[in-house]
């Protein structure tokens, strides 16, 4: 493997392990003083990893406690702490279950009773109590077509909160009167608390008109009784909750430039909030590449481009793949026979789609490699199949579950 990779795949490891949250969750318990019964909830992807971190410090306060995280993601036992497993990004039977477990935890608490929250990306899919009237077969059709649909996450969480008991804000009143304390490690471009995870314990911004102009913005079926459910309205203020955010994609842009600065690039983050359509953002990070090779503009070589965010796919097709990989894959085709170049890209939960990949890696000689092997990168690109043609040329980038998630991370550099 040429340098040049070996030096992306080096920084994106090195961001990751930085921003791993154990020691973030520790600070933030420490500078409080918590009272001596705590009820632990900790969801998303990076629940297990954020539970042990708290568990190391007040394992002794955490009177009962669930942790509720993506299937392969957890890594044993944290005391008497009840560990589960469910579906994700589509909740499953798993989830209801896991989730009704935490619920029964915080209900009868007492005003002297604090919920500590951890809360991570994926906490959508793996904390959710349907509300009456909708079945889990609803949300696995709404949240089906959303995923497919092209909406932001921010869209997607305002139809994910109206449909359910826990989102929007509504945990935290289950919660009362117990205080809770939510640590947050956002994986929601700008740090929208109320969409990170569909903010659980956090007021809702969104409104019920907002809810029904995105349904017909991305024509999604619904069973007109769930038209009445997303009526219902979330909380928009709550009294019993203080909020922190412990970790987001922009620290995690200033760890890969301080890292490419130490293996002698000079970097330039040019933005933590990339959320443009997946193959569009390919393509224009190459073409500051090629600006860059061609006219050292707006850096002189050796030289690392950085770019934080979360891109979106419309999925139109039946292949396999993530935004990262279709990311990698469409800015290889404008690369292609650039010298001492290459573009990473990757998602820092260590899973970029439905997919055992974090993302994928495309240099100068891709685009040539995928054509010897037969494979067109316009049909690829078409048929959604990103991992299929990146792992014919061995550029399929895979770290498996990371601990966190806080967004995707994409590395150019140029030497
Ligand atoms: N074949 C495909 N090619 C490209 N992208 C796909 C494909 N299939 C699904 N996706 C995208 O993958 C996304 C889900 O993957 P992933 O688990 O990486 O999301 P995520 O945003 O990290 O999840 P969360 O935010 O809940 O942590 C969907 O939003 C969809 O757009
Ligand atoms: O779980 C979710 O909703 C996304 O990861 C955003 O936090
Ligand atoms: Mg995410």
């Amino acid at each position: 493997m040429s340098d040049l990779r070996n030096d992306a795949l080096d920084i994106i490891d090195y961001s990751i392990k930085a921003v791993l949250p154990d020691n973030a969750v520790k600070e933030a318990i420490k500078k409080r003083k918590l009272p001596d019964k705590i009820v632990l909830v900790a969801i998303g992807k990076a629940a297990w990893r954020m539970a042990k971190a708290a568990h190391e410090i007040v394992g002794d306060k955490i009177k009962s406690g669930v942790v509720i995280t993506k299937y392969h993601h957890s890594q044993g036992k944290i005391g008497d702490l009840k560990i589960f497993e469910a579906g994700h990004p589509v909740p499953d039977e798993n989830t209801i279950k896991a989730s009704s477990e935490a619920l029964k935890m915080v209900s009868n608490l007492s005003p002297e009773d604090t919920v500590l929250f951890l809360v991570s990306g994926g906490g959508s899919a793996l904390f959710e109590v349907p509300q009456e009237g909708v079945t889990l077969e609803d949300l696995t059709g709404v949240t089906n077509q959303l995923l497919r649909s092209g909406a932001d996450i921010v869209e997607i969480n305002t139809i994910r909160k109206r449909l359910s008991a826990v989102k929007g804000g509504r945990f935290a009143l289950l919660c009362k009167p117990a205080k809770v304390l939510a640590l947050v490690l956002s994986d929601v471009l700008g740090d929208r608390l109320d969409s990170i995870a569909s903010g659980p314990a956090y007021p809702d911004s969104t409104t019920w008109e907002d809810a029904i102009r995105i349904i017909q913005k991305y024509g999604i079926q619904l069973r007109p009784e769930l038209l009445k459910v997303l009526k219902n309205e979330t909380p928009k203020s709550l009294d019993n909750v203080e909020t922190e955010i412990i970790g987001s994609v922009s620290r995690v842009c200033e760890v890969a430039a301080e890292r490419a600065k130490m293996l002698g690039y000079e970097p330039m983050i040019f933005t933590t909030t990339l959320d443009c359509e997946a193959r569009e953002a390919g393509s224009f990070i190459a073409a500051i590449i090629r600006e860059v090779v061609t006219s050292s503009r707006p850096l002189k070589k050796p030289c690392a481009l950085i770019f934080g965010g979360e891109t979106v796919v419309h999925v139109r097709g039946n292949g396999k793949g993530g935004r990262n990989q279709e990311l990698a894959l469409a800015a290889a085709t404008k690369i292609e026979g650039l010298r001492e170049v290459v573009i990473a890209s990757v998602g820092t939960d260590g899973t970029d789609g439905p997919t055992d990949a974090a993302g994928g890696i495309a240099d100068g000689n891709t685009a040539q490699k995928l054509k010897k092997k037969g494979i067109n990168i316009e049909s690829a690109l078409a048929n959604n199949d990103s991992y299929h043609a990146l792992d014919a040329v061995g550029s399929l980038i895979k770290t498996g579950p990371t601990g966190t998630n806080v967004n995707d991370l994409i590395i150019a550099l140029c030497k």
